[in-house]
This record gives C-alpha cells, sequence and structure tokens, in this order.
C-alpha cells in the first residue's frame, strides 16, 4: 500500500477524533517539523524526512493513545530523541506537564531549543538514562511512556518504576506488539502493572500501530530497575 496520507489530511483526521487544533497549534506543529528537517542536518534524529510522513508517522502516530484515554497531570516520556511522543502531546494538551528523560545530550539540546521556539512551558529535558533517573524519581509520574526505545520486556523494567501507583504505563508499539507483549507479560505484573487495554490502529501505508495502556496496580519491588547491562543480560 502507498503512502496516501498529505500533511493537509492532519486537521482533519484529528478532528474526526473529536479534537479542533487550533491556528496556533497548527503553527507550532509546522515549526517543529520545519526544526526537525533543518536540526537534521547536523544531528541524526530522524529517518522520516518527507513533510506528509512527518505529519502522519511522527505527530499523528505519537497522538494516537490519546483518541482512546484520557491523558492528565505529569507525563515522563522515556527516550524521546526528537520529541516523540511527548512533544506532539503537549501541543495538543498544553495542560499535560511534561518530562523528557532522554540519554543522549545533544537530541537535549535539540529539545530544548524546540520547546523554547514553540514557547511550550512546562516541559523539563532531563539529560539522564531512565534507570539511573529513577534512583531519584520512582513512583512519580501519573503517566509513563515510550516509543521505539526497547522490546516491552526491558521498555517495562525502564518505565514502570516511574509510575505512580494508580498512574499508568503507556507503551507505543508495532507490527511486533503481540509477540513482545507475551514475553513481556510476567515481568509487567512483577514490576506491578495490569493491561488496561489495547487499542490498535492502522496507517495509510498499512503499517499497524498497538497503544498498550497498564495500570500500576502495587509499588514495583525495590530492586527495579537495575543496571542497564543487567536488565540487557538478564531480561526479566
Ligand atoms: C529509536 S530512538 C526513538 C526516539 C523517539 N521515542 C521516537 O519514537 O522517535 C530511541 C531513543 O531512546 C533513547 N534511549 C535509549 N535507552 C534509553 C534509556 N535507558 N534512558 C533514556 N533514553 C534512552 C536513545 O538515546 C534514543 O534517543
Amino acid at each position: 500500500m502507498s503512502n496516501t496520507f498529505h500533511k493537509e489530511d492532519f486537521f482533519h483526521v484529528v478532528k474526526s477524533y473529536g479534537i479542533t487544533l487550533q491556528d496556533t497549534q497548527l503553527q507550532q506543529f509546522a515549526m517543529y517539523a520545519a526544526m526537525l528537517l533543518e536540526w537534521n542536518q547536523k544531528m541524526n534524529l530522524t529517518a522520516i524526512t518527507d513533510m506528509d510522513e512527518i505529519y502522519e508517522k511522527h505527530f499523528l502516530d505519537s497522538i494516537l493513545p490519546s483518541f482512546d484515554v484520557k491523558l492528565k497531570g505529569t507525563f515522563c516520556d522515556v527516550g524521546a530523541g526528537a520529541g516523540f511522543p511527548s512533544i506532539p502531546l503537549k501541543i495538543v494538551y498544553p495542560d499535560l506537564e511534561i518530562t523528557i528523560v532522554e540519554t543522549l545530550g545533544k537530541r537535549i539540546t535539540f529539545l530544548e531549543a524546540l520547546c523554547h521556539q514553540l514557547k511550550l512551558n512546562n516541559v523539563h529535558c532531563v539529560h539522564a538514562r531512565a534507570e539511573d533517573y529513577a534512583k531519584e524519581h520512582r513512583e512519580s509520574f501519573d503517566i509513563v511512556s515510550a516509543r521505539a526505545v526497547a522490546n516491552l520486556t526491558m521498555l517495562s523494567e525502564l518505565c514502570i518504576p516511574l509510575v505512580k501507583v494508580g498512574g499508568m504505563f503507556l507503551a507505543l508499539k508495532g507490527a511486533n506488539a503481540q509477540e513482545e507483549y507475551a514475553l513481556a507479560e510476567k515481568a509487567i505484573r512483577l514490576l506491578g502493572c495490569e493491561e488496561k487495554r489495547r487499542d490498535e490502529k492502522v496507517l495509510s501505508d498499512g503499517s499497524k500501530r498497538v497503544n498498550f495502556v497498564f495500570e500500576k496496580v502495587k509499588k514495583t519491588p525495590l530492586k527495579y530497575p537495575r543496571a542497564f547491562a543487567q536488565i540487557k543480560k538478564n531480561p526479566l
């Protein structure tokens, strides 16, 4: 299937889910796309450089979960890279309080410049590894999310310790979602979460998206997260 999505469709697709983007928000998305392409020439931010694809595979893809689940409160984006999914969500839902935890310093520099340019308040960009950041900030976010950072088992150990009891872990996954879930199910429970829902969507090129919502029902045992070498070598 060829890519039939055009950036002009973005407004209408979002509207079909009951969200009418204002001119300021559309301008913020346009500035975001322009900055992404400009900075991408100096540093590796994205492999997607076609404008229509940026709108579908980065912007729309990032906000898809919010069409099924209400997002509010404090939102931590683990490994946001060039800002996905948290920055598109922040543009659409300005009340969200975002913390980005990203291990690459250059990407933090980009994100800080981006937030300044787009006049986004309450976005805290932290240069750290999630497993280290959890030492001081465990169980402190209403929502912890990530896209394209690690398989679901490893991702669960990086993200779930940061979620408050009663909060949610939102995992944005692709075609291998079911297989990843089967391998991760035990770890997810051990770390204190239960699956609440999963929502499937298909993009215009036929690629599948599966967004998992896990609810934190009990505290994460204190020994997690382990050091990254352990997480990788002995996945839960
Ligand atoms: C493939 S990129 C995905 C970026 C973005 N989430 C997206 O969907 O486009 C993975 C990002 O996760 C970051 N990352 C990997 N492991 C991490 C960790 N343990 N803590 C924080 N960031 C991490 C990497 O530096 C990289 O920017």
